[in-house]
């Protein structure tokens, strides 16, 4: 193999250049060995070689370089060897002519100023392209270290996310880039730092990203999606409604619009709530100012306000649609919303609308939607998928029988009973019984249900909050999302219809921090769920019988027969009415009793009439049909 030395040239840039040069005078195999007599400074070195590649082609660079250079073309299998072994050693270099060449190149730049060799600094191409190779790799690592970093934060706070390039989780208030307002305003909240879903769908939010997030009750979902909507919207503007938020209750939606207007304190963004429905149908037509930012409302006052003729309201301008509870607004039947949500979606057909998805469940018919309708989505998950909060200290309890509930309650207040305490019942009929069971017992109670009127509705919401009401019976109605401060112990009447419903009631107490209790009464007509319900406390830490998580799995109709029919169980009355009902009204009631009876016995004696005449008419079948038989 030909090899070539030579010797005096200059530093690595200079160096690679020269071998550029050379390439392009067809040298093959051109090994250059130097060493500098002097010290040049390699900007001026940069400057001469620009300097030359401007006035000369390359055959002059290389001439000029070289001028007074020798090369030595001897075979020699010393250097051979030295050439494979290392790649350049600068301390096996021949050393020729360095003083000349160093005059050259001084002479050369001489018109350019003043120049410093540096000595001593030797590097080939190879090199020069390892260090490339290598600060390519060191940024790679940096990169990756940095994505560690960012990992071992989500998984300090239970976050987990997928999707793509997914912005950094933010560590305080002051790092989501929002305007100081709103930070001010969070503050007022007395929020010291964001929680986990807030730190991780806040900046996804902001970017405009779609979201779909699962993270336990009471963790801070709401501000999580408002915030970065309040930041969006910015101020009011005269275009109609610009964000939509669905809740599956009105009492959920009033209180989504009490923290709106908390984080909006001071922009003048105008929060709406769809309270009366004929004030609706005329306040945000198409005629009228437009002068309205953010809608609050539920899926079936919405759809009846786009099913008239005009719709009576546009949400054409929309830019954020926001399902909270999304598992149960996707919920199918009578029960669910998932008619009036499609509906809806359809009438925000604005090119700028953007999803974003909560609930503390999750359901695969939720997450298979957002795959194939939300572009870009990302999916945010804090702690274990439909967990109950572990800030709940969770017990089940067996009371042999619909009388044994009462029995344990009453049990609980004796022990005392700290207020305030949610009660939740399967029906409103049930309710109702327990309120009246209750009343007697000389407890601060009341019951929130669908058959009382809205006005009821709110007063006692507000006078829960208030604490002028320490025990307040509710159905599943009460279940999602609402937040009552301080609520202490959630008890369950009636054992929930599913492992779902449970981790929402459940979630009533243990919120913003706290902790809470619940307890979960049940007979022996309650295990189709007792098995899932089970796995729900085991896996938030709290202590199960094994057999119960041994239970046999029931089958998927049985538990979804009982999602939608809650079972029969015996009225919630321990005495006779009428022994209750004193002086005379309790004779009234006696009364009304001996009628009632009358009228069964007379109910009985118009049976049996019935059942006679009938049988009579079957006789008279018979006997036709064995004439018929007879003639033929
Ligand atoms: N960063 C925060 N620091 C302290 N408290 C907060 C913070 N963010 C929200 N909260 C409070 O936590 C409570 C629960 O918040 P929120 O109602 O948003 O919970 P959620 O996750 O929506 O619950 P659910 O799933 O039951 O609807 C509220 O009282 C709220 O004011």
């Amino acid at each position: 193999m030909k090899s070539w030395t030579l010797l005096a040239v200059s530093n690595f840039r200079l160096t690679s250049l020269l071998q550029k040069c050379v390439e392009k005078v067809k040298v093959v195999n051109f090994k250059p060995k130097c060493v500098f007599s002097s010290v040049v400074s390699s900007n001026y070195i940069l400057k001469f070689f620009i300097h030359l590649l401007v006035k000369m082609d390359a055959f002059d660079i290389f001439k000029k370089l070289t001028k007074g250079v020798t090369f030595s073309r001897k075979h020699n299998p010393r250097e051979k060897k030295e050439d494979q072994k290392t790649d350049y050693d600068v301390n096996e270099i021949k050393i020729e002519n360095v003083k000349s060449e160093d005059e050259r190149v001084e002479n050369v730049i001489s018109e350019e100023n003043q120049i410093t060799l540096l000595s001593g600094l030797q590097r080939s191409e190879k090199r020069g392209k390892k260090r490339k190779r290598d600060d390519e790799q060191n940024e790679v690592k940096m990169r990756m270290l940095e994505k560690e970093k960012i990992n071992h934060y989500r998984n300090k706070n239970n976050i987990s996310v997928v999707g793509r390039h997914v912005p950094e989780p933010s560590k305080t208030f002051y790092d989501f880039k929002v305007d100081p307002d709103i930070i001010e305003n969070l503050q007022k909240c007395n929020f010291e730092e964001p929680t986990p879903i807030q730190k991780q769908a806040v900046p996804l939010m902001l970017e405009g990203r779609q979201i779909l997030a699962c993270a336990p009750t009471g963790s801070g979902k709401t501000a999580a999606f408002l915030v970065p909507i309040i930041m969006h919207l910015k101020g009011p503007e005269r275009k109609g409604f610009r964000a939509l938020i669905l809740c599956p209750t009105r009492e959920l939606a009033k209180q989504t619009q009490r923290e709106c207007v908390r984080l909006s304190e001071g922009r003048g963004l105008r929060i709406h709530i769809i309270s009366k429905i004929k004030k609706a149908l005329t306040q945000y037509g198409s005629s009228s100012s437009q002068k309205f930012d953010i809608l609050i409302t539920t899926p079936n006052r919405l759809c009846y306000l786009l099913k008239q003729d005009p719709p009576a309201v546009s949400l054409k301008n929309i830019e954020w649609l926001v399902i909270d509870e999304a598992d149960k607004l996707f919920e199918t039947g009578s029960r669910g919303f998932r008619e009036q949500l499609d509906e809806i979606l359809k009438a925000c057909d604005g090119n700028d609308r953007k999803i974003a998805m909560f609930s503390a469940t999750y359901t695969p018919v939720v997450a298979k939607w957002c795959v194939h309708n939300m572009k870009g989505l990302v999916r945010v998950t804090v702690g274990q998928r439909n967990a109950a909060t572990d800030l709940v200290d969770q017990e089940l309890l067996f009371v042999g029988n619909e009388q044994g509930k009462l029995l344990a309650f009453r049990d609980i207040v004796r022990q005392g009973l700290s207020p305030p305490v949610l009660i939740f019942v399967q029906s409103k009929e049930r309710a109702q019984q327990l309120f009246n069971e209750l009343i007697y017992d000389g407890i601060n109670v009341d019951a929130i249900h669908a058959d009382r009127t809205q006005l009821q509705r709110d007063n006692t919401v507000k006078a829960f909050r208030e604490g002028r009401i320490w025990v307040l019976i509710c159905t599943e109605l009460m279940a999602r999302g609402v937040d009552f401060k301080g609520v202490n112990l959630v008890i369950n009447y009636d054992f929930p219809p599913s492992a779902i419903s449970y981790v929402h009631r459940v979630g009533r107490a243990g919120r913003a921090g706290r902790k809470g209790k619940a307890i979960t009464f049940f007979t022996i007509d309650d295990t189709v769920n007792l098995r899932s319900i089970a796995h729900v406390l085991k896996e938030s830490g709290c202590e199960v019988p094994p057999y119960m998580l041994t239970l046999k799995k029931k089958s998927k109709q049985e538990r979804k027969k009982l999602e939608k029919s809650a079972p029969k169980r015996d009225d919630i009355i321990t005495k006779p009415i009428y022994e209750r009902i004193k002086g005379g009204k309790r004779n009234k009631f006696k009364e009304i009793l001996k009628r009632e009876k009358a009228k069964t016995k007379s109910g009985i004696a118009e049976k049996r009439k019935k059942r006679k005449a009938f049988l009579l008419r079957r006789k008279q079948f018979q006997k036709m049909k064995v004439v018929e038989r007879m003639v033929q």
